[in-house]
């Protein structure tokens, strides 16, 4: 770029001296303006400002002092630089010139090479202050346009609805949040500076590095995430974040953005509710329904179970509404629906798929549960839960169904048709005179039949005093003395003779008979025990197994306690026999009964141990006294190693545990020897004896039938020799 020539005023009254700088200044390049007085030069210098002013000291208007102060005390010309001419030598009139704010001072007459040094020196003072001032001042501009910037992008950021996080990915800290970003944590800017994504994501540390790194290697950038963000007061805000990684020198950030989509999430739960669920009844609909049956065919095809859908269509729902109006209608189907869901189990589902035809999956939940056998139990609770009529606001309303039955896999394998397939089992029971059920297959409805006389014939069997009980004793292996018997329950079925426990025990439990059963053990086994304290033959111990059920419902504790007081007896000769299962479900309950029972002095064993998955650890945490070995470990115990070593285990277990041990089913003399070769304390079995009707065993206990004592039996072949049942 050209500079232009430097302009220079050259301010004094003779016309002489303006000329001779002007013609000294010439050979210079430099642009010379002239003013005869201050006041000439002062227009002068508002019209246009030279960048350097040669200024006489005596003029007659104004005198160069105090044009100099003028304009050094003007910001616009206070930089130009002035050199005063003066013909004055004495010191005190240069301070004076130099006090008056002129930079330089020359005496005429002047010296050519000296005026132009100083002219040049200041000329080049002045373009270094030019460019320092002008240099300054885009600076300033600069930095106050990076500050209006930073200004308007603080301004955007907070003005978003999204919350923006900058994290450091080496201090996993936050670097810089917007506002949304405080409100939405509920935490101030501050306080956000001293956490990280991992404090509000409620992570562990070492996961949000996981993410940051993932971020920064480019494998989740722009996937939308949603998280859970826990603000400064606990509450849990539904998020969904975006995530980039940014670089700057050798220092990533990543920067996430966060948008509450709390109302978004409810919007669609609600969304969700309306499409899978019945808006009368809150009963799944038709959509939902199909879904689960459709998972729940899907495990079961895994664990080859087997699944029972019902439909259940109410008989007659028309004349309801047509008699006494669409309202009461609406308001049978949401109490049928209520007694609906009481007659299935947690595990089940039931739906409405329309109208008033409802649907029931249900689902096999171990080996042993019979699924065909629990649809008949299903079908005939809902048909009895409907024999009480619905009280309709004072109208009393008594309704009947009508139900279908299809069984996967036997029926069908996909939920269209099972479901298809137990509609037309419906309309079958319909057609069969309604008030009925019905499966799609014509032996499953024969097996319906026959289980469902069993069920009727086992409710009269508590009324009518049909079951009995059998005894079988318990061995102590060093005395060989009968030590205690189990109490066995027996149904005495008219018509069929003695009926197998494994064909009634799971009836009565799935019917709901069990407790009352139960009961009946109890107080018929306290009975017993008062009688034979009465007679000759004294206390018994006597052992009555306990179903799960009967911790779960009712009072035991307090029944037992009122038993026992009713027959006088002590408690000590009551011993409860618990599966090894049913312990260890519903714990806390269990132990609480347990130990209140034990605090009575009931004796408590653990029934078919082996079995479950007891940890030595918790059988600690029971009260109990004793533990059953079950019988599937004794039958080989003497040809299977791995029996012979689980029953060792479990001797070993129970004296460590200072618990006494069990061994049932032992029926040869081999089992025998090992176990009392083992140190086990006691066997039941038929090898010492069957279960017996009371009277045969009233005959054993008064006749003392004992085993002979541990130390005749060293070997298996000496035991074989033993005689069964050695008088005493
Ligand atoms: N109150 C009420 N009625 C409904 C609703 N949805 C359907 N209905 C009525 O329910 C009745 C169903 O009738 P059906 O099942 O065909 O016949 P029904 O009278 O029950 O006779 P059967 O099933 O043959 O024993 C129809 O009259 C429908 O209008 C509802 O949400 N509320």
């Amino acid at each position: 770029m050209k500079h232009r020539p430097a302009t220079i005023l050259i301010v004094d009254d003779q016309l002489p001296n303006r000329r001779l700088l002007e013609v000294l200044l010439a050979p210079e390049g430099y642009v010379t303006w002239s003013a005869a007085s201050g006041r000439e030069a002062l227009e002068r210098i508002a019209l246009e400002a030279p960048d350097l002013i040669l200024l006489d000291v005596m003029m007659p208007d104004m005198d160069g002092h105090t044009m100099a102060r003028i304009l050094k005390s003007k910001p616009q010309t206070s930089a130009i630089p002035i050199i005063m001419v003066t013909a004055m030598v004495d010191r005190h009139s240069r301070l004076g010139s130099l006090e008056a704010g002129a930079e330089d001072v020359l005496t005429v007459p002047v010296d050519r090479a000296e005026l132009w040094l100083r002219v040049r020196n200041l000329l080049r003072l002045k373009a270094f202050n030019d460019f320092l001032r002008d240099h300054g001042a885009i600076l300033e501009k600069q930095v106050r346009a990076r500050t209006a910037e930073l200004q308007r992008f603080r301004t955007a950021m907070d003005a978003t609805a999204d919350a923006i996080f900058l994290i450091d990915r080496t201090s996993l800290l936050f670097v810089e949040v917007n506002a949304t970003a405080c409100s939405m944590s509920g935490y101030t800017r501050e306080e956000l500076f001293k956490l990280g994504p991992a404090a509000l994501g409620g992570t562990e540390p070492d996961a949000a590095r996981r993410v940051i790194e993932d971020v920064v290697a480019g494998h989740v950038e722009h996937r939308l995430a949603d998280v859970q963000l826990r603000r400064k007061d606990g509450r849990q805000v539904s998020i969904e974040v975006t995530r980039t990684a940014h670089r700057l020198d050798e220092h990533w950030t990543v920067v996430a953005v966060a948008r509450d989509v709390t109302e978004r999430k409810k919007a669609e739960h609600r969304l969700h509710h309306l499409a899978h669920y019945d808006a009368l009844t809150s009963l799944p609909n038709r959509t939902l329904f199909y879904e689960v049956l459709r998972k729940t065919i899907g495990q079961a095809s895994d664990g080859r179970g087997r699944v029972a859908v019902l439909i259940v269509d109410l008989d007659h729902f028309k004349k309801v509404n047509d008699t006494l109006g669409h309202a009461v209608g609406d308001e049978l189907l949401v109490r049928f629906s209520d007694r609906l869901a009481s007659c299935i189990q947690l595990r089940d589902a039931v739906g409405r798929l329309g109208g008033d035809e409802f649907a029931i999956v249900l689902m096999q939940e171990d080996p042993h549960d019979d699924v065909q056998a629990r649809a008949v139990s299903v079908a005939h609770a809902i048909r009895e839960a409907l024999h009480a009529p619905f009280d309709l606001r004072g109208r009393s309303v008594v309704s009947t169904a009508s139900i279908g039955i299809s069984i996967y896999p036997e029926d069908a394998n996909s939920a269209d048709t099972l479901l298809q397939y137990a509609d037309t089992a419906m309309y079958q029971a319909k057609q069969g005179g309604r008030d009925t059920s019905r499966f799609f297959t014509p032996q499953m409805n024969a097996d319906a039949l026959v289980r469902l006389e069993l069920e009727m014939a086992l409710r009269d069997a508590l009324d009518n005093e049909e079951f009995v009980l059998h005894y079988q004793p318990k061995v102590h292996l060093g005395t060989g003395r009968v030590v205690g018997v189990e109490a066995l329950l027996r149904w005495q079925r008219p018509g069929h003779g003695l009926v197998s426990p494994a064909d009634f025990i799971p009836v009565l439990e799935e019917c709901g008979l069990m407790v009352r059963a139960g009961d009946w053990v109890i107080a018929s086994v306290c009975r017993q025990i008062r009688l034979w304290r009465a007679s000759g033959i004294g206390d018994v111990q006597v052992a009555v197994n306990i179903a799960q059920r009967q911790f779960i419902e009712g009072d035991l504790e307090a029944e037992i306690a009122r038993v026992l007081a009713g027959n006088d007896i002590p408690a000590h000769l009551l011993e409860l026999e618990l599966t090894e299962s049913s312990l260890m479900a519903n714990t806390a309950h269990t132990v609480a009964v347990l130990q209140g029972l034990r605090r009575r002095g009931l004796q408590i064993s653990v029934d078919d141990f082996g079995t479950g998955y007891s940890s030595l650890a918790y059988l600690r945490r029971f009260p109990v006294d004793k533990l059953k070995i079950d019988i599937a470990f004794i039958r080989d115990i003497t040809s299977r190693p791995d029996d012979a070593a689980i029953t060792l285990a479990i001797i070993g277990l129970a004296h460590s545990l200072k618990l006494e041990v069990i061994a049932e089913g032992v029926e040869t003399a081999a089992q025998l020897a090992f176990l009392q070769g083992h140190g086990c304390d006691q066997i039941q079995g038929y090898y010492f004896s069957r279960p017996l009707p009371l009277a045969a065993l009233e005959v054993l206990l008064r006749e003392g039938h004992a085993l002979p004592p541990v130390t005749a039996m060293a070997t298996a072949a000496d035991a074989e020799a033993v005689a069964l049942l050695a008088p005493r």
